[in-house]
């Protein structure tokens, strides 16, 4: 019996082609653009649909990123491929009832697979100017000991807005919710307060607005746009990094913002020292209010994640078949949402119901890349004998450059090959401060752009290293 073709193609053309691109498109803006979209490849393979969260995101990826996507998809297909871009269906809840002899354990449909064949015609989706995508609440947000005082402080000012905690400035890892949070004050603001100005804008559609009323002249109405809120929900501040003018411009909206008691909740990878290349008088400010740190979930959160976002999607998962994906999937929750996917899609379209031997098989590929995971130690002693310098002098004191160099590169693939945090490195050199990891991290990052034998000497490394 033929089996429904549409998600296997999806899954093998669109992994293909994201893994091409992984390799053009930087990492951060890899994981804040690409990882979240959502495709669908029609039967005849010549057609992608991406599923976009917001019409912001979509005019963004549409502007930046759809050339590098169609390229890519090219590639992977080597063919021609039509490339759509449409807004996701926001209520999953709204599904069609499944055929009552699936049992509650199966799958059904991820959102993706209820995307209209043809996009969403645009002037019927209900765009807010709010950009709050109203799924990503305070109640669709599971609490752990990760995210409690984040949660804690979100919840104290979207109910006491310009009060307490102004500006609220979340960070933490890829993935972790601090998107989702910042939605959850707005949304729970209107709630409170239906007439208030609330806006969540990612950082980088701030510089296109800083850039565009440079270009038309039209100043005012920005201040008049941005200087009026109640509420400022900004994504991702790090991205403001070298940006002089646009950095002025958030200045200025901060503190007209401040001065008028709105509140300013703020998002970032690191916290406020640790931003590079954002002025002083900037961070200063930002570490003015409250600095709160979201976690990577500990195992019992991610379970419980797991089975919330198993019932959201209308399936069940039963607790040991949660408990052995959490084990195996620690990294952050969008990869966690990404192995649910899986296994939901892999138990429909085998109909078999969700267990343990399932979920095994279908995250198979996840779980043999684990089993080969590469550890810290293992990249310090490869690049010691690359550079043929000693192990110990990866976590020595010593500073002379034959040796500085080579454990900066250590670093930097201590960073991108493991899921250890700046922290966790810098105690395995030897307990230096994550601030000098970083440091490390992105002078061999931008170097490796414009100096070809260390991109060479890094490839060679990589390769080794990945077996
Ligand atoms: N505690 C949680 N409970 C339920 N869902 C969560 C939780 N944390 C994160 N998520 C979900 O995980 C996904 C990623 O979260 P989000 O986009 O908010 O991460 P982020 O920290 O902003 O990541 P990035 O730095 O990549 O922008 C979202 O779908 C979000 O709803």
């Amino acid at each position: 019996m033929s089996q429904p073709s549409l998600l296997p193609d999806a899954s093998d053309l669109w992994q293909a082609c994201t893994e091409r691109l992984a390799q053009e498109i930087p990492e951060q803006q890899f994981n804040t653009w690409i990882r979240p979209l959502l495709a669908r490849v029609s039967e005849s393979g010549d057609r992608v649909t991406l599923a976009v969260a917001n019409r912001f995101k979509m005019d963004w990826i549409r502007a930046q990123y759809a050339g590098k996507i169609s390229a890519a998809l090219e590639a992977a297909a080597g063919r021609q491929v039509m490339l759509e871009l449409t807004l996701a269906a926001r209520e999953p809840a709204q599904r069609t009832s499944m055929p009552t002899q699936r049992s509650a354990h199966m799958y059904q449909p991820p959102v993706f697979a209820e995307l209209p064949d043809s996009p969403v015609p645009e002037a019927k989706v209900d765009t807010h100017k709010h950009r709050l995508n109203n799924a990503l609440t305070f109640a669709t947000l599971v609490e752990g000991s990760a995210n409690r005082m984040a949660r804690a402080a979100a919840m104290h000012v979207a109910h006491n807005p310009g009060q307490l905690y102004n500006p609220l400035f979340i960070y933490g890892g890829v993935g972790l919710g601090k998107t989702h949070l910042m939605h959850a004050i707005g949304n729970q603001l209107l709630a409170d307060k239906p007439g208030a100005k609330a806006l969540y804008i990612h950082a980088e559609q701030f510089v296109t607005d800083v850039v565009k009323s440079y270009q038309k002249k039209t100043f005012d109405e920005f201040k008049e746009r941005y200087h009026s809120l109640d509420l400022l929900l900004i994504d991702d501040v790090q991205f403001f990094a070298n940006k002089e003018r646009t950095q002025e411009e958030f200045f200025n909206a901060f503190e007209a913002l401040l001065t008028k008691k709105s509140h300013i909740v703020m998002t970032s990878d690191t916290y406020p020292k640790g931003l590079a290349d954002i002025h002083e008088r900037l961070v200063s400010r930002f570490d003015s209010g409250l600095t709160v740190a979201i976690e990577p979930p500990e195992l019992e959160m991610r379970v419980a994640i797991l089975i919330s976002k198993a019932e959201s999607e209308g399936a069940s998962m039963p607790e040991d078949v949660a408990f052995f994906v959490a084990k195996n999937v620690r990294s952050n929750v969008r990869e966690l949402e990404g192995a649910l996917r899986k296994i939901l899609a892999y138990s429909r379209f085998n109909q078999k119901e969700v267990s343990i031997q399932l979920a095994r098989d279908a995250l198979k590929d996840l779980l043999s890349i684990q089993n080969r995971q590469i550890s810290v130690e293992n990249i310090q002693k490869t690049v010691a004998d690359f550079y043929k310098i000693k192990i110990a002098d990866m976590y020595s004191k010593k500073r002379p450059a034959n040796i500085a160099r080579p454990r900066q590169i250590a670093m930097f693939l201590a960073k991108e090959l493991t899921q250890k945090s700046l922290p966790e490195i810098g105690e395995l050199f030897g307990g230096r401060d994550h601030t000098t990891v970083l440091h490390a991290v992105r002078k061999i990052a931008a170097e490796r752009q414009t100096v070809s034998e260390l991109n060479q000497q890094l490839h060679v490394l990589e390769q080794t290293l990945k077996g």
